[in-house]
């Protein structure tokens, strides 16, 4: 039986829960939408507006901070995108590649690993590169994060904070709880997040830590929201 495309309509610009948004994508992965294409669809559109901001982007010094969840995940997914546009990103991941922690982020992970225009670094001192950096991804915490920020989350986030790079936050800024605008300890103060399928109900409640805002679908059936949204 086909929804009527009302009730369809009637949830587009809806702003939604972290909960709601881990019932749909799971929803959306049981129908065989699998994670794996939402993270490749989220790390596309992500690129697609860094590359649109900088049009010079190849001559940029760009620096990716990435966590062991599926945010990080997405921001591997970027740093493939950017250098398959000529970019030699740097990815500095925030913890061991062995406590990465899901299949998608992993594979992810080693794809990198076989290219050399990504240069990648485990979480040693960041400052310099950070120091020289024009452009930052913010793919540290999304909307898996929970409570009082653990290192080297916490020092890398102070790292972004005190650079004048331009500050991109993949899908949440790193630190702002999704679902109230609050930031409980610290948070990276983007000037653009990409957010992911539907704007989280606390993003707009801090434009002053999420910047511009960019809502991008990646691929998500609308009928993963059955039973959630409508
Ligand atoms: N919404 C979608 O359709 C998709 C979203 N994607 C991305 O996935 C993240 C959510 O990923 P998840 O693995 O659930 O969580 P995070 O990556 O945000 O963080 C988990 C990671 O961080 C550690 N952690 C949690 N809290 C803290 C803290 N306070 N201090 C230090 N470390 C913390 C935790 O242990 C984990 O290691 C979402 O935001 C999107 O970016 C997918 O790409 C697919 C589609
Ligand atoms: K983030």
């Amino acid at each position: 039986m086909v929804k009527p495309l009302f009730d369809m309509k009637l949830c587009i610009d809806m702003e939604i829960t972290v909960k709601q948004m881990m019932r749909i994508e799971e929803n959306g992965h049981q129908m065989g939408f699998f994670r794996k294409l939402m993270m490749e669809n989220a790390g596309a559109i992500t690129t697609r507006h860094i590359v649109e901001h900088y049009p010079d982007l190849i001559s940029k010094k760009i620096t990716i901070f990435a966590g062991l969840g599926n945010n990080g995940g997405d921001a591997f997914v970027v740093a493939r995108h950017l250098a398959a546009f000529g970019c030699n990103p740097t990815v500095i991941l925030l913890g061991h590649p062995d406590k990465i922690k899901s299949e998608e982020a992993r594979s992810n992970w080693k794809i990198l690993e076989k290219m050399n225009s990504v240069n990648l670094i485990l979480a040693s001192d960041a400052s310099k590169i950070v120091s020289e950096s024009e452009v930052i991804v913010d793919g540290i915490l999304g909307t898996g994060m929970s409570g009082k920020i653990r290192e080297p989350y916490s020092s890398a986030i102070d790292l972004i904070n005190q650079s004048h790079a331009f500050k991109l936050s993949v899908d949440v800024p790193s630190g702002l709880d999704p679902d109230t605008g609050m930031v409980h300890d610290k948070c990276v103060k983007a000037d653009i997040t990409v957010t992911f399928h539907k704007m989280k109900i606390g993003m707009p409640k801090n434009q002053n830590m999420c910047g511009k805002i960019m809502v991008e679908k990646i691929g998500i059936p609308p009928e993963a929201e059955i039973g959630i949204l409508i």
